[in-house]
């Protein structure tokens, strides 16, 4: 018979062998994760320090105490350059603001405003602004570009005759056209020497303008460049985070987009929370897959540029791709929303390029290849909406419990989502 005590001690052994075998299986699972996580190589080649590794590398202590010796070029005279510009003239630093049309720049030097992208508000007084390309890039430290996705390889030919040890930052969330080209990858292939970053996260410009507190992150293989970059655009409203993962960072930035426009779609359908939830999350599942198959880091898309710029454009009618969304969701066409909205909508072009790419590579992007569909092949939004209800069983966080493709017989009789494209997953596995 055995003593109470024994019992206890049996127990007690029991519950130990129980500790022992959940932590070894909970650090399996974690070494899993970051095993999953860190396999990709991309936006962490850490290579010899660039030759160019401009002025900004000269002094770091230096320009972190006094961050007005960095100057600093901002292309395009939209709502973020505009935004981002009057943050780095406000910290003190020389900041030349690049518009393309002259009497715009006229406007604005006389009245200190953007009347156009963001009437109301009263840029820095240090501010200048320029229509000289040559003139406004030369002699800078960085260069940041903030113009739409189709125009970063035109602007980026234009200044490539006047670029020597300046330092390139993208600040534009889209993709070039037919390409799939993301912005640091025409960097590299017009400016093969230049040191770059991209930045990115949940940064609305107009809130930008308000002083509402926002981060944001610069990611750059670059230390110097990275802390410059933090420097320079710091204040007690706005922090500026650092990341490694360049495809990460500017991926999310990207991605989200297109699902900005199915929230957007979706709340003209007045669904509730829950389904807001369930979109807002499987959007990150389709991000983080589709990143990882791109070379970026899975984790990337928990910080900033992932879930919290998920997040902002997601909830916000300030986010244009929101606005686009919701027009379509309301009955317009896709060109007339974007007429009306006229202003840079980046999804309508991601969409596209991801719905092909995914395509072809065999990703599984059922959002994506749905919104595609109602959107250009003109499929009833309600149905397709129901066919993604409709898919198979999956798993919820696949970095967590890859997908159990043994469900394909159970949920073989399931009909596909509304789009007819193939995926690594077999039709059934949906
Ligand atoms: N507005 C926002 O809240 C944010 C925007 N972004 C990104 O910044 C990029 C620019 O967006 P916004 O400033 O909002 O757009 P916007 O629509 O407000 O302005 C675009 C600007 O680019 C100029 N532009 C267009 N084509 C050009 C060309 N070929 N050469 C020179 N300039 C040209 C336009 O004249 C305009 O001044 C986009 O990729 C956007 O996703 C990123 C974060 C926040
Ligand atoms: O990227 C943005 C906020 O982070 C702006 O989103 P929209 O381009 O949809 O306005």
């Amino acid at each position: 018979m055995t003593s109470p005590n024994n019992s206890n001690k049996n127990n007690s052994s029991a519950n130990n062998e129980t500790d022992k075998e959940s932590s070894e299986k909970q650090n399996g699972m974690l070494a899993g994760i970051f095993e999953r996580a860190t396999k990709s190589g991309l936006g962490r080649k850490k290579s010899n320090p660039s030759p160019v590794e401009s002025a900004v590398a000269k002094d770091m202590a230096d320009i972190h105490s006094n961050p007005t010796k960095l100057r600093l070029a901002f292309l395009g005279g939209g709502s973020f350059g505009t935004a981002m510009a009057n943050l780095a003239a406000r910290n003190g630093c020389d900041t030349t603001l690049w518009v393309r049309n002259k009497r715009t720049v006229k406007a604005m030097a006389k009245t200190q405003t953007n009347k156009k992208y963001l009437p109301g508000y009263k840029l820095d007084d240090r501010l200048k602004y320029s229509h000289d390309l040559a003139a406004s890039v030369k002699d800078k430290d960085i260069i940041f570009i903030a113009v739409p996705g189709l125009a970063f390889r035109e602007t980026l030919k234009n200044i490539a005759p006047f670029i020597g040890g300046q330092s390139i930052v993208s600040l534009t969330k889209g993709m070039e056209k037919d390409t799939f080209a993301m912005m640091s990858d025409i960097i590299k292939e017009v400016l093969p020497e230049v040191n770059f970053g991209v930045m990115s996260g949940p940064n609305l410009a107009i809130e930008i303008m308000k002083n509402m507190p926002s981060a944001t992150v610069i990611a750059s293989e670059s230390e110097p460049l990275r802390h410059a970059v933090q420097a320079a655009l710091h204040s007690a409203f706005f922090r500026v985070f650092a990341s490694d993962d360049i495809r990460g960072v500017e991926l999310g930035g990207a991605l989200k987009n297109i699902y900005a426009i199915a929230m957007g779609m979706a709340a003209a359908y007045e669904v509730g929370e829950n389904t807001k939830a369930m979109i807002l999350t499987r959007a990150l599942a389709e991000m983080s897959r589709f990143g990882v198959e791109e070379g970026a880091n899975p984790l990337t898309f928990l910080g900033l540029s992932g879930v919290g710029d998920l997040y902002a454009t997601c909830s916000s009618e300030l986010s244009r791709n929101y606005r686009i969304g919701n027009m379509l969701g309301r009955g317009m066409s896709i060109d007339a929303a974007v007429k009306k909205l006229g202003q840079t909508a980046e999804g309508v072009n991601t969409i596209q390029q991801v719905h092909e790419k995914a395509t072809k590579a065999g990703i599984y992007m059922p959002i994506t290849h749905a919104l595609y569909a109602v959107i250009y092949e003109d499929k009833a939004a309600l149905g397709v909406a129901l066919h993604l209800m409709e898919a198979g069983f999956r798993s919820d966080v696949e970095f967590v419990m890859a997908h159990d493709h043994s469900n394909a017989a159970l949920t073989a009789h399931l009909k596909t989502s509304g789009s007819n494209t193939k995926s690594k997953d077999s039709d059934a596995d949906k």
